[in-house]
């Protein structure tokens, strides 16, 4: 007897994150059934990433082939778990945004007669014009980016155009970049994905299309028509703006379509049912926006490798600071996203320092037994950070830059306090332009598991925090939501449910956490304003 033999269908979610693959399976009550990952750094050592990727100074990418070789190595661990590949009916996935992957000609042929008995990565090794993938971590690009905002007429006008002013992780940048410095590679490519599409490609054994949401996240896609902006391709390509679209494909607004059945290779190798269906797959960040059914006033602080905060909108309401992009599911609905990169790795490396075991339970201690000091305020920038744009760590005291705190165990909660008092800063600015006040607040990820972080956004944000329950299960939010997409598909599918996307059943999958402790809240709001100052000098300190 096995846990499946009751269920009748399973849908499952991919995230290929920046450390990690993740996989979600839930049922139709859109419970999680089963879950797994594959590490890269620890199971995937021949390639030699650390935490997931190949750093090279501003340059961060990882081997396109490790992410092949590990769909096999997941799929192969569930294989031996007796997971029952016959009941999954659909497949979606997410990926981290922005990474792009390069196609060579012949990778139709090998995608298309893929063999069974012999693993992807060993038959897919010529299917790149580009072995490296450039990553989300990656800011080698700003001359890139000044470029395409000096042609475009100006950060403001691209920003109103794609909802992102230039970044150096989009990929329209990354594109521009191998433009330049690498032609014979540009013109060696028959396809540009992105992570989500590449591995959706990978099950369909075809190129699936990029969807506009994750394509949001490129500086080339027009948020308001939808498609390809011609101006934006011309400059991000060296010119060839017509080539580069081919090389594009046309953005999927329907992330709900069935792209085809999936690949024999999967059927034979693995037992999934040959009329088993993919759709489209999007960014991680999309995808968790479904893991949710979040509606207006709600918002999700995602603390995975990167921090991220997700706020649904209606309109489109671009700010420099922030992203908006396409829904994933609503063609007429948008969400405005913030992006750190100085999230789990660099609280890992205060970790590091400050705990003699390098330990959370060490670093809990000390968040548990210490108290907000207002006069000690740090900021965190290990990585190049993308809100502010700055690099290095600094810590005030009594406003005064120090090397130290006295105390420099107070490192582990000024980390934390100052990760979400940026945080708080920026959603306020957002959600007084849409005149909203937060109803509810979500965390996510890898981070959210931690009590004692989680305890300090609580305080900070003057609110109960949510939680998704776990139960052992249910911390992959991104491939929960890709899950849940998959659900939605076969719905919309089986019974032509177009409109009633509604799926308030999963919100019983969540559980309030925490509630703050007011006192810490006002303490926080007295702080907040000298942050803002004391950042305003961090960013002067760059220039
Ligand atoms: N108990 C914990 N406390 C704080 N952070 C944690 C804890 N457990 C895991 N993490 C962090 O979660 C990170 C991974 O988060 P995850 O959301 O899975 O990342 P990604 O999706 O980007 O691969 C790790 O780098 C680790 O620092
Ligand atoms: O760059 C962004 C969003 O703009 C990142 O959020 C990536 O999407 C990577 O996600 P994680 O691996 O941290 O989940």
């Amino acid at each position: 007897m096995s846990e499946f033999d009751d269920l009748s269908n399973l849908y499952i979610g991919f995230d290929l994150s920046t450390q990690q693959l993740k996989l979600t399976a839930i049922e139709d009550t859109y419970k999680i059934v089963f879950e797994d990952i594959v590490h890269f750094d620890k199971e995937l050592p021949h390639y030699g990433t650390r935490n997931g990727v190949i750093s090279n100074g501003e340059t961060v990418t990882c081997p396109t082939l490790m992410w092949v070789e590990s769909l096999d190595i997941l799929l192969q661990k569930l294989k031996i778990k007796e997971f029952p590949f016959g009941k999954v009916r659909m497949i979606s996935g997410a990926g981290q945004q922005h990474g792009s992957i390069y196609w060579s000609h012949i990778a139709p042929s090998l995608l298309s007669s893929l063999d069974p008995s012999q693993p992807l990565a060993h038959q897919l090794k010529n299917a790149f014009s580009v072995q490296q993938s450039p990553t989300w971590q990656d800011s080698s690009t700003s001359e890139q980016c000044h470029q395409l905002e000096e042609l475009i007429g100006g950060a403001e006008v691209l920003v109103n155009l794609t909802g992102s002013k230039a970044y150096e992780r989009f990929t329209g940048n990354q594109i521009a970049k191998i433009c330049k410095t690498n032609p014979t590679a540009f013109s060696q490519t028959s396809r540009i994905s992105l992570v989500s599409s590449f591995l959706a490609t990978l099950f369909l054994g075809h190129y699936a299309p990029i969807d506009i949401s994750d394509g949001s996240g490129m500086n080339l896609l027009n948020i308001h028509t939808k498609k390809w902006e011609d101006k934006l391709l011309h400059i991000c390509s060296c010119g060839a703006g017509r080539k580069l679209k081919e090389k594009l494909g046309e953005p999927e607004i329907d992330g709900l379509k069935i792209l085809g059945n999936v690949h024999e290779y999967f059927v034979k190798r693995y037992g999934f049912n040959k009329d088993c269906k993919i759709i489209p797959f999007t960014g991680d960040n999309p995808a968790t926006l479904l893991s949710f059914n979040i509606k207006p006033g709600n918002i999700v602080i995602s603390l995975g490798t990167s921090d991220t905060v997700l706020l649904y909108t209606s309109q489109p309401s671009p700010t420099s600071e922030s992203h908006t992009l396409c829904h994933p599911i609503m063609p007429t609905s948008y969400f405005s996203m913030l992006c750190y990169k100085n999230g789990s790795l660099t609280r890992e490396y205060i970790r590091d320092i400050y705990t003699k075991d390098a330990s959370w339970k060490r670093f809990n201690n000390i968040l548990d037994t210490s108290k907000p000091i207002k006069s000690k305020i740090g900021f965190y920038f290990l990585l190049q950070e993308i809100i502010p744009f700055a690099k290095g760590i600094f810590r005030f005291d009594n406003n005064k830059l120090v090397k130290e705190f006295d105390d420099p165990n107070h490192n582990v909660r000024a980390i934390i306090e100052s990760q979400f008092l940026s945080m708080k800063l920026r959603i306020n600015k957002l959600l007084r332009r849409d005149k909203e006040k937060i109803q509810k607040l979500i965390v996510v990820g890898g981070a959210s598991k931690n009590d004692q972080i989680v305890k300090v956004l609580a305080d900070v944000f003057g609110t109960q925090v949510w939680r998704i329950k776990s139960e052992g299960k249910g911390g992959n939010s991104a491939s929960m939501g890709a899950a849940v997409k998959a659900r939605m598909a076969f719905l919309k599918q089986e019974f032509k449910n177009t409109t009633n996307l509604n799926y308030d059943e999963i919100e019983g999958n969540y559980l309030p956490v925490t509630m703050p402790k007011f006192e810490n809240t006002k303490f926080y709001d007295n702080m907040i304003e000298n942050y803002q100052e004391l950042e305003k000098l961090v960013i002067q300190s760059q220039l």
